[in-house]
């Protein structure tokens, strides 16, 4: 069995996606950061936080976190997407998806302290868009899915992992 740091079903789906065969325990944990992360450093750090908490809670030998978030770039807001693999004895592993950037309009209220899963819904005319396509399913029309983006980060952690010959 491995833990999952959250209940959200298109990350849920990502990680069945790859882990056809392991029973997935699906918990909400605390990520330790914003609401709405805000640079690469922490959306990953929620990542890795998830990972942990989600490994104690389930007292299980893998952890996995995903997290999503923005970063301010010289190209302007970009979304970003990273995960997390926790194994025992091992330093976290880590993994960043594809990273498109975000309408102009979307800028004033993220950084006014709005979550971009409410601002995209607004967008979209839709609900719970952070749950099924994602911000990144509305922004390309449908070709590419929140699920598929956690999909290939899980494979790029699990592919990691067994890359190992031992931890520490
Ligand atoms: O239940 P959890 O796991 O927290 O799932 P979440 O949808 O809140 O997702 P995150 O916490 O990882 O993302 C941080 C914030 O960014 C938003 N977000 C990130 N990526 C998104 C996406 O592709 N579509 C919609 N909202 C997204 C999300 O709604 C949160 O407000
Ligand atoms: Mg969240």
């Amino acid at each position: 069995m491995i833990a999952l740091g959250t209940t959200n079903p298109a990350k849920i789906r990502a990680v069945q996606a790859v882990f056809t065969t392991t029973e997935i325990k699906a918990l909400s944990v605390s990520s330790e950061v914003s609401a709405q992360p805000f640079s690469d450093e922490e959306t990953v750090e929620g990542a890795i936080n998830r990972a942990r908490n989600a490994k104690v809670e389930a007292n299980v030998a893998i952890g996995i976190g995903l997290e999503g978030g923005v970063v301010e770039t010289d190209r302007g807001l970009l979304l970003c997407n990273w995960g997390a693999l926790l194994a025992s004895d091992c330093e976290p592993i880590v993994a960043g998806g594809l990273r498109i950037p975000l309408p102009e309009e979307f800028v004033a209220p993220l950084k006014s302290g709005r979550e971009l899963g409410e601002i995209i819904d607004e967008y979209a005319k839709k609900e719970n868009v952070r749950q099924n396509e994602g911000a990144i399913g509305i922004l390309t029309g449908g070709y590419i899915s929140r699920e598929q983006v956690f999909t290939d980060i899980v494979k790029a952690l699990i592919g990691q992992y067994k890359q190992l010959k031992s931890c520490r």
